[in-house]
């Protein structure tokens, strides 16, 4: 299964945890929202969407074209199963809504989200590859699951 990991970031803490995935996954392709075309999406299987938040609730400033091409995309996106890791702080009230805005777009494309959105508050203490690490685990077997089911 082609599985995709998309990052979004601004000082690279998004990068670090897509890269812990990355490892896990063996054969998982790193692709930069910065620079990057939402049309890559339209062939993978998989894709967790790992983005931090910024400005007030927005996305991290360099995946901003790539949130804005999506979403006025036509692409068909229905074959697409996915998971959202958002980074954010608690101590703002727009807590991890670039990765809600990523998987509000996605699921407007025909995009089915596997699980829930993990949430990474900068604030807790909580190391975020650690949660991401964790979360992985129930999102692979879900994931599993959910082919099996649709085979
Ligand atoms: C200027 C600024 C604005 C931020 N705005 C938000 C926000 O609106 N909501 C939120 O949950 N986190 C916000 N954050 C927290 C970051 O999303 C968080 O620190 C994240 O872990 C950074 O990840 P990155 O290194 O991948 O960019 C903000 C941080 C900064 C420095």
């Amino acid at each position: 299964m082609k599985l995709l990991i998309l990052v979004g970031t601004m000082t690279g803490t998004a990068e670090m945890v897509a890269d812990e995935l990355a490892a896990a996954l063996d054969g998982a392709e790193i692709v930069a929202m910065d620079g990057g075309d939402p049309a890559v999406l339209e062939g993978a299987e998989a894709c967790i969407l790992c983005t931090s938040t910024y400005g007030d609730g927005e996305v991290p400033d360099g995946a901003r074209p790539f949130y804005d091409t999506l979403r006025a995309s036509a692409l068909d996106l229905s074959g697409l199963r996915y998971g959202v890791i958002a980074l954010g702080d608690s101590s703002y009230e727009t807590f991890c809504e670039g990765g809600k805005l990523f998987d509000k777009a996605l699921a407007v494309r025909g995009a089915r989200r596997i699980g829930e959105v993990l949430c990474c508050d900068a604030s807790s203490g909580d190391m975020p590859e650690e949660k991401a690490r964790e979360w992985l685990e129930d999102w692979r077997d879900a994931l599993t699951a959910e082919a099996g089911a649709t085979a």
